[in-house]
């Protein structure tokens, strides 16, 4: 809607009016043609402004809309109709003037901005693109270079003086055009929004109105049926979801009451704990960080200090230095509102550390865990009140990685997962909220995908062709490059904790079989020459020296694959980029829903937002169950037979229950599946 007054005698006041955000509805629409129309025919009006209540000019078109019959008035002849209007119309932006928002913004012929306001095009992060004009106008107004960052990105910006803008004059156009092109290609990770942003911008740059208008149009349809805008959306409403978190004894976020927490404490000061002190500082919380041995607790004070103060300088703020205080005795944590313990992952360590601090803090004081895998529930049984107890899964490095995944045990009380979820909120993390498993849910599910990327190595794949067929679909790293990065000895140190990975192991097809199922233990052989990946310089891949970032391929890696599989019978095959996808992609799926069958995450969404999140799946892909539910359950199924006949020594290629039950009952839409997931709940 769209309130309409007369100020001043001479001024038409317009107000958009739609809660929280003066999203373009159609009724806002339809009251902003209304009320225009009112003004312009009013002899008395001289000059009309346009400003939204509450705060907010507009956080643009309404994003629910999208998937419906739209009605109402369209933005572009609205919008055309307040330019060619015959008095001055104005905007008066106060909060945020987003996408559309900001497009109706731009068709005024004055803009007026509060010096806290946002400005931004965002279509791009929902897979479209600026196609009320914004393309168009913009560069126009601001310059190509300016409008091309802002439209490609989707980045909002601060309200600024003009005074302080650079002029905008580029001497060529072709070459920016490129480089720009070049760069947003190399970005977006096959991503086609912002492709489609510079095409549009281009035509702005080099031909007239009206066509740039027909070409950004004919884009924008492109764009507005595809699978990724569908895909992006999802994930704006699924972002906002995961908040609204549940458990399964019916404890919910809305009647749930967080505790406020000023004082928090850190156990450990490796590289989780050094990060994770510095995400609670810079939210405003005092610290105490602990590290009981005293040349590591020297060297990650000034770890942090360097932390704080680069991003202080980046965000142009005062580092939050004084916040924290560092101590060797574990005793300096007694007066705390909640502890985070990230000592080494080992039980037997997290459970001696558990038990101090039952006995060192005070009481009702919540303790959080780390771990990434570890059982959160035996942690809590070392303590006097296991109802305090949940896990704060950060992921690395911890002031960056936006996910947090809050696990509650069966005995976690609704209040600890409340104040954990709203501590992530309060640090700028997407929290999601899951129950108590191995590996939880991120890394629960990335078992079978690295699984089957080590089984593609033993029938013929080489890393470099399941990382390049993993990173053409979108994964920033592929799962031997990830592997290399986060080092080959963890997951060595899991599989000798679950007893699986043996030494010196013998040839032939016994070798590769544990515990009853098809086994590789090819990453245990590599750890076992010392390639951890690129902390040894040597993994997976080789690199120039330790430490070093720059993957290359390694001759030493191919023979010793083919080495390995002459001595066990193997014979290579040609593997093609589909048979990589389908195996890693839908044997994680296929985790997924066993998640949900066993009510680990409350929905899919919440399994999607840790994948997007945490393991780099491509946002524009929507995560792994909106990717199964755009694929087809049906094909997935399928698949997953298919796969799980050629190799019945792997369970985790065996469908699911729910899946079947989603196929058998017509596989409904994502956004319904939560309905079959409790038929499944009650009938057991
Ligand atoms: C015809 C095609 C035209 C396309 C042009 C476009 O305009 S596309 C839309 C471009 N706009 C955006 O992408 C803006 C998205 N919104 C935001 O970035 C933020 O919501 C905000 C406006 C900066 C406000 O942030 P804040 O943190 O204050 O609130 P929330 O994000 O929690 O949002 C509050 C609730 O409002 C819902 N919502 C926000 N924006 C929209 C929108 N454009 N359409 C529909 N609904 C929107 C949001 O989902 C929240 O609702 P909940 O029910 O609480 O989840």
């Amino acid at each position: 809607m769209a309130k309409y007054s007369r100020v001043s005698e001479s001024v038409g006041l317009i107000t958009l009016q739609n809660p929280p955000v003066n999203a373009l509805s159609a009724a806002v629409r339809q009251g902003i043609v209304d009320t225009v129309e009112r003004a312009l025919s009013d002899p008395k009006v001289k000059s009309v402004v346009i400003c939204g209540q509450n705060g907010i000019f507009c956080g643009g078109a309404d994003i629910k809309e999208f998937g419906t019959n739209m009605s109402g008035p369209l933005l572009v002849p609205m919008i055309h109709a307040i330019e060619a209007a015959n008095k001055p119309v104005v905007a008066a932006i106060e909060g945020s003037a987003l996408g559309g928002g900001l497009e109706l913004a731009l068709g005024c012929h004055y803009r007026i901005a509060h010096s806290k306001a946002r400005l931004g095009l965002p279509e791009v992060t929902l897979g479209l693109l600026p196609a009320a004009g914004g393309t168009q106008r913009l560069p126009r107004l601001i310059g190509v270079p300016a409008a091309l960052d802002l439209i490609t990105t989707g980045k909002p910006l601060d309200a600024r003086r003009i005074s302080t803008y650079p002029c905008p004059r580029p001497s060529d156009l072709d070459a920016l055009f490129e480089g720009v092109m070049e760069k947003v290609r190399q970005s977006a990770r096959g991503a086609i929004a912002p492709v489609a942003c510079v095409q549009a911008v281009r035509a702005a740059a080099t031909q007239p109105y009206t066509q740039g208008m027909e070409r950004e149009k004919e884009l924008m349809a492109t764009l507005f049926t595809s699978g990724q805008a569908r895909a992006l959306q999802y994930c704006f409403f699924a972002q906002r979801a995961v908040s609204r978190w549940s458990m399964p004894n019916g404890a919910r976020w809305d009647t749930s009451k967080p505790r406020p927490v000023h004082k928090a404490a850190v156990i450990g000061l490796g590289t989780m704990g050094r990060g994770i002190t510095v995400a609670l500082a810079q939210t405003g919380l005092s610290v105490i960080a602990v590290e009981t041995q005293e040349k590591q607790l020297m060297d990650a004070k000034q770890a942090v200090s360097g932390m704080l103060e680069r991003g202080a300088r980046r965000r142009g703020v005062a580092p939050a230095l004084d916040k924290i205080s560092y101590s060797h005795d574990i005793q300096a944590v007694a007066d705390v509102d909640l502890v985070i313990e990230a000592v080494f992952e080992d039980m037997g360590l997290k459970k001696k550390v558990f038990q101090q601090l039952a006995s060192i803090c005070r009481p009702g004081t919540f303790l959080c865990t780390n771990t990434s895998a570890l059982d959160v529930d035996h942690l809590a049984s070392q303590t006097h009140n296991p109802e305090l107890v949940v896990g704060m899964h950060f992921f690395a490095p911890a002031h960056v990685m936006k996910l947090l995944e809050v696990v509650y045990g069966p005995r976690s009380s609704p209040q600890a997962v409340a104040t954990a979820m709203q501590l992530g909120k309060k640090m700028g993390k997407v929290s999601v909220a899951v129950g108590n498993c191995p590996g939880f849910v991120g890394n629960r599910m990335l078992k079978p995908y690295m699984e089957q990327a080590f089984f593609l190595l033993e029938e013929g794949a080489t890393p470099e062709l399941v990382d390049r067929a993993l990173e053409e679909f979108g994964f920033p790293m592929g799962v031997f490059r990830m592997s290399d990065l986060s080092g080959l000895d963890v997951g060595w140190r899991v599989r000798k904790g679950d007893g699986l990975a043996e030494p010196g192991a013998p040839s032939g097809q016994p070798a590769r079989i544990r515990q009853g199922r098809r086994y590789s233990p090819l990453g245990d052989l590599l750890c076992e020459q010392g390639r951890f990946g690129q902390k040894t310089g040597q993994g997976w891949y080789q690199y120039n020296k330790p430490g070093s970032q720059v993957a290359r391929s390694d001759p030493w890696l191919h023979s010793f694959l083919e080495g390995y599989r002459a001595q066990h019978g193997l014979v290579a095959r040609r593997i093609d980029n589909q048979e990589v996808l389908d195996r890693c992609l839908y044997a994680l799926i296929n985790e997924g829903f066993r998640i949900l069958e066993d009510g680990i995450a409350a929905g899919p969404e919440d399994i999607d937002m840790i994948y997007v999140f945490g393991y780099g799946w491509p946002r524009h892909r929507g995560g792994p169950m909106f990717y199964a539910s755009m694929v087809g359950l049906g094909k997935v199924l399928e698949r997953l037979e298919h796969y799980h006949q050629a190799h019945p020594d792997v369970p985790y290629l065996k469908p699911c229950s729910l899946l079947w039950r989603l196929v058998a009952s017509g596989s409904p839409p994502l956004h319904k599946w939560r309905e079959v997931i409790r038929k499944l709940h009650s009938q057991l």
